[in-house]
């Protein structure tokens, strides 16, 4: 199986009126297919930053970011925005779903808007929220879900154009401990499931340890 993700000597640095910050010195690191990594790091270290420039949200000052052995870092604007569309999938802190949509069509709309039809994106839609024992909340507007039922949205949203790569920044960092453990189990056995690469940002020690390896972040660099 191939590298997923490989960033080779990635900076990133933000420049203020109070001067520069970088926070992305020399990051290097690969994650294979079907390889799920811990991220990990002081709170303001950069893993946000790391995040947003794997996931091509933001660009790098220097250094590459590959995607399937492509280098996406570099592309245009456009070109970067499909590979993201067609290969990576971002689950946030705040699941950020669209309030006056039904759970069903939170998963459908990044489908159609990848080229699916409605019926095709409905179906993968039910199928994902059901792996998700959602399958009885389809209509339901995510202001009359869960927390935990909403961020369970949030991930089958991530998943639904079949990403290769999920990037998730705390994924369960706004749940309740319980509910935390329950979700974070069903995220990583649907990575596991579907082979996928993961990058997953968390402060909680005992959430990295069920991930294959840690990466920590310290002074810009990955170790
Ligand atoms: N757009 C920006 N402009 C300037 N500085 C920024 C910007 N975004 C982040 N920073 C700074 O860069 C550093 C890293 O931020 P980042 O959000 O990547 O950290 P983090 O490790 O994700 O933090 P946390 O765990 O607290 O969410 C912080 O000092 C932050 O204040």
């Amino acid at each position: 199986m191939g590298d997923t993700l490989v960033l080779r000597g990635v900076k990133r640095t933000y420049r203020g009126e109070g001067g520069d910050l970088p926070v992305l010195r020399s990051a290097d690191l690969t994650v294979r297919a079907g390889e799920i990594v811990a991220l990990v790091a002081p709170s303001g270290a950069g893993k946000s930053t790391l995040l947003h420039v794997a996931g091509l949200l933001d660009r790098a000052d220097g250094g590459s970011v590959l995607i399937e052995g492509r280098d996406a870092g570099g592309l245009p604007d456009a070109a970067r925005t499909a590979v993201r569309r067609d290969t990576i999938g971002f689950v946030y802190q705040a699941h950020h779903l669209l309030a006056e949509f039904s759970a069903l069509e939170n998963v459908v709309l990044p489908q159609m808007i990848a080229g699916r039809s409605r019926r095709a994106a409905q179906d993968r839609g039910r199928a994902l929220l059901s792996a998700f024992g959602l399958g009885a909340r389809l209509s339901h507007l995510p202001g009359k879900l869960s927390g935990g039922e909403q961020q369970r949205v949030a991930i089958a949203r991530a998943l639904a154009n079949g990403p290769k790569l999920l990037l998730a920044d705390e994924p369960t960092g706004n749940l309740d401990v319980g509910t935390a453990d329950v979700v974070f189990n069903e995220l990583l056995a649907i990575v596991r499931q579907h082979g996928l690469a993961a990058l997953i940002a968390t402060h909680n020690p005992d959430l990295a340890a069920r991930m294959d390896r840690t990466v920590t972040l310290r002074d810009g660099r990955l170790g």
